[in-house]
């Protein structure tokens, strides 16, 4: 029986507490801690924002000080030339927006240290920007005698300053939390954890990082607009590499991947520290600290904590059932002919070659698949394989030669270009990002396919929710198709091997591609999960899919397929039908006698229709 408890929207309690906040000067509470919890709301916008690009998208960038410091400046500006506080705010945020997406040009390219670096030469950069614009900035001395904050020519007091900055962080907080529970969120979800799964997915990656950049930049324009608004007065000193470490720390601290983590965060982080005189002097090292206890102590940081103690989960990875761990995959069921068509397209490849440097890696070769058909690569470790799989892909440009898909030329387009135009793969180590049910994992294949704008994502409007039903739908259907449906809603990252494989393939299935691509799908996996793999692909051919697939189970591909080419040094040794390739002496010589289990060759599995 559900509780009542069970009933109430996972957004009621943030909102309740948001409101209770609110009220906080009203119960007469002290000046000074008007003034923390002023700040407190401040700063959640700010790291709220940094989760985004940092906790998300897995993009170590400082740029969020940088860009506090572009919308503190710019307010500032412009209310000591007679601007209220209102249009000042909107004119930071977009400056933000726009800087954010410059600065976080290198991010597009860069990732990891990289970009952390750049970011941080940035944040370093900006007492001499502030000095090269001294007239305006006041240099490092700062700008002074900013206005008072007023509204609709109504001066605030300090109380009513609190409650804006309070509204803007539940606004802000509601809208952000909004957007990453859904495709957007997991779509950076799946960039962090893969960015070649991304583009496999047909996600353009570039795009995708620009928009993460943008969208975390507008929090922190605004939580600078705020903060020179209460304080008066700004100076390149406020935003050092101290207020770096400090956003990173709360972060890490209240939960990188939650927005309502921000603010637990920043709360403990300066309420913690509040109050200690010693603090001024020793800040950095009080906010490492807190950095390391949060990256040791609480994985997924107090948001994670909360709600494993809640023993209630709200956000997209709270619909996760416990971790599946070595839970094996269910027995597949015997299923009627699934008849949903799927709609292959002829593969050619004509003279695909690939040189590394001096490498040849691949040398010449042409193959063709079929609609209805499953069509085999096989070969020893290194003869090309996977080059050829990652060049009809679009991963790598050909040397020479070209790869077309009904006639229409995929080699040498971007990868996620190719898998929009319906080329699925699956991956010789399956990548299933962390924090995403089984659904949401076969759902994301079509993220590129129904995708809606993110002001539709923000506010929830009703062609979401289509589109999420449409993904949903198409998801439960490719699950069905492998027989994984029990799994839907369990945590896709926890799945034993033999699951993890089939929900790979189920993904592919999901966008209805026109090609499949499978790379070593049955590696690892014992002799009855390898059988009814070989089941699902062959189900995949008789509903009409095109499938190229890459394996070492020689025993699997005799059993589920039409056509086998083999591969040796890049050059292509052989072709034809499981049997002509079984009697062929040279593949016999060069190839099937390498095989470990040469001896048993011959006793194909059991592959269901
Ligand atoms: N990105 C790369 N840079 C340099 N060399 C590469 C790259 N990718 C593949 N190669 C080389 O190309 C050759 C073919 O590799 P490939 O991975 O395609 O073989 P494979 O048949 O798939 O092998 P396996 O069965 O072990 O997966 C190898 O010599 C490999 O070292």
């Amino acid at each position: 029986m559900t509780s009542w408890l069970e009933r109430v929207p996972s957004w009621f309690l943030p909102l309740a507490i948001g409101l209770a906040l609110i009220a906080v000067p009203w119960y007469g509470t002290d000046p000074l801690w008007v003034r923390q919890l002023t700040l407190i709301a401040i700063y959640t916008m700010l790291v709220a924002g940094l989760n985004i690009t940092f906790g998300y998208a897995g993009l170590l960038s400082l740029g969020q000080v940088a860009m506090f410091a572009l919308g503190a400046y710019t307010t500032g500006i412009l209310m000591i030339h007679g601007w209220s506080m209102l249009p000042s705010l909107a004119v930071a945020v977009a400056a933000s927006g726009v800087i954010g997406l410059i600065t976080g040009l290198p991010g597009l390219r860069l990732g990891g240290w990289g970009l952390g670096m750049t970011s941080f030469f940035l944040v370093l950069l900006i007492p001499d920007i502030t000095q090269i614009f001294t007239k305006q900035t006041g240099g490092l001395f700062g700008l002074t005698a900013v206005p008072p904050a007023t509204i609709g020519g109504h001066q605030l007091d300090k109380n009513e300053f609190y409650a804006v900055c309070t509204i803007a962080m539940v606004v802000v907080v509601a809208l952000l939390r909004n957007l990453m529970r859904s495709s957007f969120g997991n779509s950076l979800r799946v960039l962090r954890r893969s960015p070649v799964l991304a583009t496999s997915l047909g996600l353009n990656i570039h795009l995708l990082k620009a928009k993460a950049f943008v969208i975390s930049s507008l929090p922190a324009g605004l939580g600078g607009g705020l903060v020179v608004s209460l304080d008066h007065y700004i100076a390149p000193t406020s935003f050092t590499l101290t207020l770096g470490v400090l956003i990173i720390a709360a972060s890490v601290l209240g939960g990188s991947e939650s927005i309502y983590g921000a603010f637990f965060g920043v709360a403990v982080i300066r309420l913690g520290t509040w109050q200690v005189t010693a603090f001024e002097k020793y800040s950095l090292v009080a906010y490492g600290l807190f950095l390391v206890l949060g990256g040791v102590f609480f994985s997924q940081g107090i948001a994670g904590l909360a709600e494993r103690k809640a023993g209630r989960w709200h956000s997209a990875r709270s619909r996760l059932k416990p971790p599946a761990g070595t839970r094996a995959a269910p027995r597949l069921r015997t299923q009627a002919p699934n008849v949903m068509p799927i709609p292959g397209s002829p593969l050619e490849v004509r003279g695909l070659t690939k040189h590394f440097q001096g490498n040849q890696a691949l040398n010449d070769v042409s193959i063709a698949a079929l609609p209805g058909q499953v069509t085999s690569l096989v070969g020893p470790n290194g003869s090309g394989k996977t080059t050829l799989l990652n060049l009809i892909s679009g991963l790598y440009r050909p040397t020479a030669g070209e790869a077309t898909l009904a006639g229409e030329r995929l080699s040498g387009r971007p990868p996620h270009l190719v898998a929009r135009r319906g080329v699925a793969r699956t991956f010789q180590t399956p990548v299933l990002p962390d924090g995403m049910t089984v659904l949401e994992a076969v759902a994301s294949a079509r993220y590129a396919k129904d995708s809606v704008s993110i002001a539709t994502t923000i506010l929830r409007l009703p062609a979401n929710r289509a589109a999420e039903r449409s993904r949903e739908a198409a998801a439960r259907q490719a699950l069905r198709r492998v027989g994984c449906e029990d799994l839907a809603d369990q945590d896709a990252s926890g799945l034993a091997l033999g699951s993890r494989r089939r929900v790979e393939v189920a993904r592919a299935l999901a966008g209805n591609p026109h090609l499949i691509l499978l790379d070593e799908p049955a590696s690892g996996l014992d002799e009855g999960e390898v059988e009814e793999l070989a089941s699902v692909i062959r189900q995949v051919a008789a509903a009409g899919g095109t499938v190229l697939l890459v394996e070492h189970n020689f025993n699997m591909v005799c059993s589920v397929s039409d056509q086998i080419y083999v591969l040796e040094s890049g050059r292509l040794l052989a072709q034809g039908t499981p049997d002509e390739i079984q009697r062929n002496q040279v593949v016999a010589e060069s190839y099937l006698g390498q095989l470990p289990d040469a001896d048993q060759l011959g006793a194909p599995i059991r592959a269901g229709e």
